[in-house]
């Protein structure tokens, strides 16, 4: 029998339940890592406050009202043009406490000036945390303990793969990793409305594409294989996918750096916004 885990034995509130806020709870809820009632979550939204609560979560209409509970470990996680506001109400409260902010562009120094006497961790995390697949990147403060940086590691490997890294690194990660299950996706999308341009049946055609993407991640994370190793099974000489690789490629690349690009630079705008 080991012993209970750091996280197992922390309340975690969530200041916002929207997409992130709402699949990190479900998430940790349904990882099993924390009990659904050490999981509080705060959101304006009664729609998102009820789907939680049908979890079993603790659901709060204002961050107030959850600080009052005084949680171990509080997550901030709404809109960085909303964050000044809230951290200014949740400051007094969150002094002393440790507070993990995956707020986008939002750097280490503005959450030390908002938030005296906490300890504080950013986080970047995507999506799929809902379904214990995300990837995170963490950067810590100075005010943050190694305890405290260990405990925000567990609550994010709980929900797929974590790393810290430098602040800078994070920024990167957020535009390249963060925003990646939008980019996934809407290259789903393309090639679904592609395959229906050129003929396959609506029906199943974007079931045929999204099966297609599970299995090749699996694939690739399971067998370890290179992505250019892993394409080139699938690429006969002077057969099809070599030519539709050669119409691909330049494009996907091109707009893969321009997406990072544009991503980036959104983040920095919003960290001096
Ligand atoms: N959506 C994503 O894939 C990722 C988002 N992030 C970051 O996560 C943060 C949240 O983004 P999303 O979840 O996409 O936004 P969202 O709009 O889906 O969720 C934010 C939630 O905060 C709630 N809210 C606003 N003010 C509040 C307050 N004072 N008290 C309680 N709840 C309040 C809103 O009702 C909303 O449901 C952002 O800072 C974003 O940069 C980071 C990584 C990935
Ligand atoms: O678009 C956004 O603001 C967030 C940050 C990373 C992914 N989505």
């Amino acid at each position: 029998m080991t012993e209970r885990s750091a996280l197992g034995a922390q309340v975690a509130g969530i200041v916002g339940g929207g997409s992130m806020g709402g699949a990190i709870a479900r998430g940790l809820v349904e990882s099993g890592s924390l009990a659904a009632e050490r999981v509080l979550v705060a959101d304006h939204g009664q729609e998102h406050r009820r789907a939680l609560a049908e979890l079993g979560i603790r659901t709060f209409p204002d961050e107030g009202e959850l600080l009052a509970e005084e949680p171990g470990v509080v997550v901030l996680a709404v809109k960085p043009q909303v964050l000044p506001q809230v951290m200014a109400s949740v400051a007094p409260s969150c002094a002393g406490r440790l507070v993990i902010s995956i707020a986008a562009g939002v750097p280490l120094s503005a959450l030390e000036a908002a938030l005296p006497g906490a300890r504080l961790v950013r986080a970047m995390p995507n999506l799929p945390v809902q379904v214990r697949s995300g990837a995170t990147v963490l950067a810590t403060g100075p005010t943050a303990t190694p305890a405290d940086v260990e405990l925000a590691r567990e609550l994010f490997l709980a929900l797929g793969a974590a790393s810290v890294m430098r602040e800078d690194q994070l920024d990167v990660a957020g535009a390249a990793v963060g925003c990646a299950p939008a980019f996934f996706a809407l290259f789903v999308d393309a090639l679904t409305r592609a395959g229906l341009r050129a003929g396959l049946p609506a029906a199943g055609c974007r079931e045929l594409v999204e099966t297609t993407m599970r299995g090749c991640a699996e694939q690739l994370l399971d067998e370890g294989v290179h992505p250019r190793a892993y394409l080139e099974r699938v690429t006969s000489p002077g057969g099809t996918t070599a030519a539709a690789l050669f119409a691909l490629e330049p494009a996907l690349v091109e707009g893969s750096y321009a997406a990072v690009d544009a991503a980036l630079a959104r983040t920095r705008e919003l960290a001096g916004a």
